[in-house]
């Protein structure tokens, strides 16, 4: 039943009012995912406020929503079901330091007159929680961001069977290296690193059943803060394309540098990084590197430092499986082919990186689902 104000009670049976959205508002990109209902029939078409109709309108009159958000069409989940739904998944961020602009288009779209229920994931959910009331009239429901991750990776994995999941082979040979689909279906026990702004670590031994183990806070916003102040990139995007134009080779020290070749009594390569920016301290090294060299040195340190600590969990916890996820990951398969070998050549192939299609959006999947919770077990009782 919703009660005043519209506001839903997680607790009713009867489905949640429309739009159905899930939103992880992180440290760096919120991501919302919205559920468009394909199978309405004439009566709910007719009987739907304006402006539900308007939202769902806006969102899907274009991949671009101001000068920052994004939706990802090639993300897109059709033919999903949820709560009893027919439907399809739209994902779209934007920066969390727009929010406040968000705000205020979502109040111009009407959403602070709608019956609606946002569940919420993230450290925004907290954050901001205030500002929803205020602006758009909206009681957040809050989720702790690790369990929905955990739940959204475990729906989508079972949503898009053979096509989510993936590992590299050959990934250090730029020629030869090839994606490849890697079967989920017998997942447990599996290590997350989730690599956002900063870094989550958690081993899942079962559905819920999981602790966090570990992190760091040298992440993706460590990669792209020290970019932008080394290289006065402007953008992710940016950073990225630098990086792969770039040569690490002239800002870190190799064992090569020290060793003039193999340190060979503790298998540690002559190509191997034995100091990361170990060659800045020379001002003729300095005066020669580029902005480029500079992005790669950068990509290749936080890289290689989440990848040692995820290989030291692996082994502490006894986990082969170890699946990377986060926006740290989106358009940069060189962190992906990076932490491939990592995996591989520190364990002697014990590990398996996995990386999978909807890097980022766990949370806010996670957290959609939670809305619609006892719908699944409602429909579960129904057949
Ligand atoms: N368009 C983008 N803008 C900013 N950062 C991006 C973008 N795309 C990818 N990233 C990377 O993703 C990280 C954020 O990842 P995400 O999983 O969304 O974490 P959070 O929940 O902390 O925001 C950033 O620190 C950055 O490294
Ligand atoms: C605090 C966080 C869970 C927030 O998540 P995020 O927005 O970075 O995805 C994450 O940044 C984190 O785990 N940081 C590392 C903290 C530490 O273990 O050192």
């Amino acid at each position: 039943m919703n009660g005043c104000n519209g506001y839903y009670a997680l607790s009713d049976s009867s489905p949640p009012p429309m739009p159905w959205f899930g939103m992880d508002i992180g440290g760096t990109l919120t991501k919302l995912v919205y559920f468009e209902p394909k199978d309405l029939s004439e009566a709910e078409e007719a009987s739907e406020v304006e402006s539900v109709k308007s939202i769902r309108k806006y969102l899907k009159s274009s991949s671009a929503y101001g000068e920052t958000g994004h939706r990802d069409i090639h993300l897109q989940m059709d033919n999903l079901i949820i709560g009893k739904r027919k439907g399809t998944l739209h994902f779209i961020r934007f920066p969390t330091s727009e929010m406040n602009p968000f705000l205020a288009l979502a109040k111009s779209k009407g959403l602070a007159t709608m019956a609606s229920t946002i569940c919420a994931t993230g450290g925004g959910a907290y954050k901001f929680e205030e500002d929803f009331k205020r602006e758009v009239n909206l009681s957040l429901h809050k989720f702790d961001e690790l369990d929905s991750l955990i739940r959204g990776i475990e729906y989508i994995e079972d949503n898009n069977v053979d096509k989510e999941c993936y590992y590299f082979v050959n990934s250090r040979d730029q020629d030869n290296c090839q994606k490849c689909t890697y079967d989920f279906s017998n997942p447990y026990p599996y290590l997350i690193v989730n690599i956002g702004s900063g870094v989550s670590i958690l081993s899942v031994y079962g559905p819920n059943n999981y602790k966090r183990v570990s992190g760091t806070s040298l992440g993706g916003g460590t990669f792209l803060g020290l970019c932008c102040l080394l290289t006065s990139c402007q953008t992710f995007e940016e950073a990225i394309e630098l990086a792969a134009k770039g040569n690490n080779h002239e800002v870190d020290k190799l064992v090569k540098d020290i060793y003039g070749g193999d340190y060979d009594r503790f298998g540690l390569g002559g190509d191997v990084v034995a100091s990361s920016f170990g060659h800045m301290n020379s001002k003729e090294k300095r005066s020669k590197v580029s902005k480029e060299d500079l992005a790669c040195a950068t990509l290749t340190t936080i890289t290689n430092n989440i990848g040692s600590i995820a290989r030291m969990v692996a082994a502490n916890e006894k986990i082969e499986k170890v699946v990377f996820v986060g926006n740290f990951l989106r358009v940069n398969q060189i962190s992906m082919r990076m932490l491939s070998h990592a995996m591989d050549y520190w364990s002697n192939g014990q590990l398996k990186a996995i990386f999978l299609e909807h890097e980022g959006y766990f949370g806010a999947v996670g957290c959609l689902l939670e809305l619609l919770k006892n719908q699944e077990v409602q429909h579960k009782k129904d057949i």
